[in-house]
């Protein structure tokens, strides 16, 4: 199972998962490795090509991240993105300084130009938008690079010598505002290393499936199973790798939305698998008593998870795994390497310190929600278990703000289920992508059978997004929202007052806690 090998070196950007996810896209096998590894190591994986990423350092000050200089005597052609093009650009003789005001620090979406007689615009239109985020400015190209991009603040957007196959580029082809960018690098994999396009989803499962079964031996799995989408491919590529030795464990924490329990219990009992489904409300309710601030919160209860499996494993006997279906947007949102911590997800940021169990296995963790939903394709699962809205871990517990009683779970899963019952109705489900209630902490004085009322706010919270990182507020019709809010206000006691959230992601999450 040989493929070709792109390696991107990791000098610290915000989008390095990004760059290897675009070139998975594109059908080439990738790694991420720190830019410290060892040239030796980096040989052995005889890669067709780097890819150097960002980074917040500037490259001419001292304890700035350099690569073993002679990566660019193996004869292997480099793409260069913002650092890793000031990175390259310094190295091979050019010049790097601070911008000045007239040279160009652009920070956004900015318009482009670029040289399409260049391998890596080949095809491609001569102006688009690109996505800038750079102080530092290339004063000097080093010889032998042409300059093959500009932008109308900056002469030096991309540089390339096509004899030795090295190319930079200042902006971020990566990400999704930056027009035409995977092309971009889809040329860079094509035309320049010589790509084939030998990889795909059905590897990833091949390989996952070998790495599970090489790690387990004949040991016992507990697989953390909450129905979601991440958990159920999980499991499925799990039961395919090591079947019996597997059990997978449903908490019932009490946090669910109306019905879920006993949902979730009724489509994996129709599995071949070993499925317990665990009640634990009342524990996680205690443990949540009073506690109001949004991270206790989630630490409480990604212990709590903890504590219940520990205990589900010693009724198996001696199992020496845990497998939870982490991806990739929880990893990075919980604070991973130098990111900040946005929130803490229960299963990576909320683990207690103790974790009772040899190894946890998350083998979806570098995969984000897209990709995980391709490969519960490539795994045989239906189409609805695939396509599920997330559901967050610490459920209704972050959807409840502020303290939690059982009184307002209760509530705000009657006033959800309508919610969701109405969404379905109108057929809008097809177009939102995640869509849920939120009681606010907020009362406020309403009128109802000419008495005086002093209940609560819901807010109702809808979004579109294809990875969970961004998102948008879905534009649900006004007859459709005025239906769902005099459903709620007219069946669910304790409300009395619906709002309708319209902040996008940034500058807002999609929860509210
Ligand atoms: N109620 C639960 N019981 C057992 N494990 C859970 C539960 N809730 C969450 N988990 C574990 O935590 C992980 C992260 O939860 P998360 O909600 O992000 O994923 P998911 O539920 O599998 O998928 P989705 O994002 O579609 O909801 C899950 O993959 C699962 O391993
Ligand atoms: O399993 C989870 N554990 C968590 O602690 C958690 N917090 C948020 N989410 C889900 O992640 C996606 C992004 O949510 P935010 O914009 O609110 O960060 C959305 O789909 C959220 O529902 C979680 N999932
Ligand atoms: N995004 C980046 O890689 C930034 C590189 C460097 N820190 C700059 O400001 O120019
Ligand atoms: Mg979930």
């Amino acid at each position: 199972m040989s493929h070709q090998t792109v390696v991107v070196l990791d000098f610290g950007g915000q989008y390095n998962q990004l760059i290897a996810r675009r070139v998975r896209e594109c059908g080439v096998y990738c790694e991420v490795k720190p830019y410290t590894t060892p040239l030796e190591q980096l040989k052995a994986m005889e890669p067709i090509g780097f890819i150097f990423t960002g980074g917040p350092n500037s490259v001419y000050e001292e304890g700035a991240p350099k690569a073993d200089p002679a990566i660019f005597t193996l004869g292997v052609p480099v793409l260069g993105i913002c650092y890793g093009c000031q990175y390259m650009a310094h190295t091979l003789g050019g010049q790097v300084t601070e911008a000045q005001e007239d040279t160009a620090r652009e920070y956004g979406k900015t318009e482009t130009y670029y040289d399409t007689s260049c391998k890596i615009f080949r095809g491609l239109p001569e102006r688009g938008i690109s996505w800038m985020s750079h102080g530092d400015y290339m004063a000097k190209v080093p010889t032998g690079f042409a300059l093959v991009a500009h932008s109308d603040a900056c002469p030096n957007v991309a540089i390339a010598d096509e004899q030795r196959g090295f190319y930079g580029v200042q902006y971020h082809p990566e990400v999704n505002h930056t027009e035409h960018g995977v092309d971009m690098i889809r040329n860079f994999l094509y035309e320049v290393c010589g790509a084939v396009g030998d990889w795909s989803m059905g590897d990833y499962k091949k390989t996952a499936i070998q790495a599970i079964r090489e790690k387990v031996g004949d040991g016992k799995v507990l697989l953390a199973l909450s129905g979601g989408v991440d958990s159920s491919v999980a499991a499925a590529l799990l039961a395919e790798a090591v079947g019996s030795q597997l059990t997978c464990v449903f908490v019932d924490h009490g946090l669910m939305r109306k019905n879920e329990g006993d949902e979730v219990e009724a489509a994996f009992s129709r599995w071949d698998i070993n499925f317990v489904r665990v009640d634990a409300e009342a524990r996680f309710l205690l443990k949540l008593a009073g506690e109001a601030e949004p991270e206790r919160k989630r630490k409480i209860i990604g212990e709590e998870f903890i504590r219940v499996f520990e205990e589900e494993a010693k009724k198996i006997g001696r199992v020496d795994y845990l497998v939870q279906g982490t991806i990739y947007p929880d990893v990075i949102e919980s604070g991973a390497g130098d990111a900040a911590v946005i929130k803490s997800h229960h299963n990576v940021g909320g683990l207690p310190d103790y974790v009772d169990f040899k190894e946890i296995i998350e083998p979806l963790r570098l995969l984000f929600k897209d990709e995980v939903r391709q490969l519960g394709r490539e795994l045989g699962l239906p189409e609805y278990l695939v396509m599920r809205q997330p559901f967050p871990g610490p459920g209704l517990a972050i959807r409840v703000i502020g303290d939690l009683t059982k009184e307002k779970l209760d509530t705000l899963r009657e006033a959800d289920a309508i919610y969701r019952e109405e969404i379905a109705a109108a057929g809008e489900d097809k177009n939102i992508n995640q869509y849920f209630a939120v009681l606010t902490n907020t009362r406020s004085v309403g009128v109802m059978g000419d008495g005086r009322t002093y209940d609560y706010t819901l807010a109702l919270r809808a979004v579109t997004t294809s990875d969970f990182m961004t998102a948008d507020w879905a534009r649900i019709p006004y007859d459709v929202l005025d239906r769902i809010s005099t459903r709620i206000v007219n069946e669910v006691k304790g409300i009395n007052r619906i709002v309708y959230d319209i902040t996008s992601k940034p500058p807002a999450t999609i929860e509210w806690e």
